[in-house]
């Protein structure tokens, strides 16, 4: 499928104060914030995304855009794509809507087929190319629309100015809260943001052509797609593409900036470690064991569930009782991962506010606890995992058992092994049954 990617880099970064445009700002190591984002482009091209042009916007003044220009300049060679610099406008989505023209313009009309755009802000200067490549995935798939999204950790209140209560003449307004939004329905939301550039670009005449509009409330283009009435797909986005708009996220991009192997030498890597070590929290160097246990009822005998354990069904044994499908291996296995990373257990993760999760297998349960070890910065080393019951007959299954384990969790290494309790306790008695696991997770970089 044709596809341009729109840089935004127009901005003039006032709440970072750089006394600078933000793209031309420098991380810890001195090169600019653009010239980060262009590596993070030529990274998920390596990766397998494919761009057949670029399009950078850069600050409509004169000066700034020549200074960004430059910095595209040094950078063009390893986007393996034709680039093109375009001023840019007042708000960000002035700017992209030349972007939006440009990139027409440079793949061509009368192509057939869905020609697709990436709008990227230059302020996600160190995403990564899984996110990159989740969008393009889901175009690719058919989405008309798609934006990489977190939960959120925060919670979030409506808020509304009221000023009931202030004394006659008194000036200050008051915040009070108008409602709480469930957080496991929000996500924050982040770039790339992938379109089908036509559909793209109709939304943004729309939007221009209305009146109504206010070019600064459009704060990224899925708006201007669902105000179109254009289904948004959210595909999972990644803590290490936030935006730097701060002068608190140079410290966080200082700090993956020295665990990233880059193509720097060991000094100098060196070097901007102990730099960053003043400025950020130390970052996990060792690896790291949990501990995790699950226990389950079995399902009363006048009400039968099916058995999942393992990530398998066996047919013929009798399940538990649970709202989820009551698999104590993948569970002791979340907990072992999660208390490994320090990341809590599934209560905190899934806990109440996660309802996306709700009814999930133990597979869906381990591939997003993996999901969230890879933001935190760890991947997986292995896992044990022990069922403690007199049935089913674990060692039948016990290839089947791990390899289904180990596929949710990337291919990481799971052993499953099981005991009984020679008829002692609520196991014995055959109340129920437990899911006892280990985990070594290490730090990705
Ligand atoms: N008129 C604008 C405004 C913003 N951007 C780009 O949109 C992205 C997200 O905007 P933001 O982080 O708000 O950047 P600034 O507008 O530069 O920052 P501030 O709002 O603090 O001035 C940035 O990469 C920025 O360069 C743009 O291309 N044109
Ligand atoms: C597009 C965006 O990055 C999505 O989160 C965000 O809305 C940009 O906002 P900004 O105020 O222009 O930084």
């Amino acid at each position: 499928m044709p596809t341009a990617l729109v840089i935004a880099a127009a901005g003039s970064g006032t709440r970072l104060g750089a006394g600078m445009p933000k793209a031309l700002a420098p991380l810890a190591d001195g090169r600019a914030l653009l010239a980060h984002c262009l590596d993070a482009v030529a990274a998920a091209r390596d990766a397998g995304t494919s761009l057949d042009a670029v399009v950078v916007l850069v600050p409509a003044d004169p000066d700034g855009g020549a200074r960004v220009r430059a910095v595209v300049a040094e950078g063009r060679a390893r986007l393996g794509a034709p680039v093109a610099c375009v001023p840019g406008g007042a708000e960000r989505a002035d700017s992209v809507r030349s972007g939006l023209a440009a990139a027409d313009r440079a793949l061509g009309r009368g192509v057939p087929g869905p020609r697709h755009v990436l709008v990227h802000d230059a302020a996600r200067a160190l995403t990564p190319p899984a996110v990159f490549a989740a969008v393009q995935e889901a175009l690719d798939a058919g989405a008309v629309a798609a934006i990489p999204g977190v939960p959120l950790t925060d919670t979030v209140k409506e808020v509304v100015l009221a000023d009931a209560g202030a004394a006659p003449g008194e000036r200050t307004l008051r915040l009070t809260v108008r409602g709480t939004p469930p957080r496991g329905g929000l996500r924050a939301v982040q770039t790339p943001q992938g379109f089908d550039l036509d559909a793209l670009l109709a939304a943004h005449e729309a939007v221009r052509a209305d009146p109504a509009r206010d070019a600064a409330a459009l704060t990224d283009d899925a708006m201007v797609m669902e105000a179109a009435g254009h289904a948004v797909a959210v595909v999972p986005g990644h803590a290490e593409a936030f935006k730097v708009t701060t002068p608190l996220d140079l410290d966080l991009a200082a700090a993956l900036l020295a665990r990233r192997p880059a193509d720097r030498t060991p000094d100098e890597r060196t070097a901007m470690a102990d730099a960053t070590a003043t400025q950020t929290p130390a970052l996990p160097v060792l690896p790291r064991t949990g501990i995790g246990t699950d226990i389950h009822q079995w399902a009363p005998e006048d009400a039968p569930r099916p058995l999942w354990l393992g990530g398998i069904h066996w047919p013929g044994e009798r399940g538990v009782a649970a709202t989820s499908n009551g698999d104590v291996a993948a569970h002791a296995m979340c907990n072992a991962l999660l208390s490994a990373a320090g990341l809590g257990d599934l209560g905190a993760v899934f806990g109440t506010d996660r309802w996306e999760m709700k009814d999930a297998t133990g597979e869906a349960m381990l591939r997003e606890v993996l999901r969230l070890l890879a933001e935190a910065g760890f991947r997986v080393g292995n896992v044990a995992v022990q069922v403690i019951a007199p049935r089913p007959k674990v060692g039948t299954r016990r290839a089947e058992m791990e390899a289904a384990l180990s596929a949710a969790l990337d291919g990481a290494p799971v052993s499953v092994s099981a005991a009984t309790t020679d008829g002692l306790g609520f196991i014995g008695a055959g109340e129920g049954l437990v899911g006892l696991a280990t985990a070594l997770v290490v730090p990705a970089h």
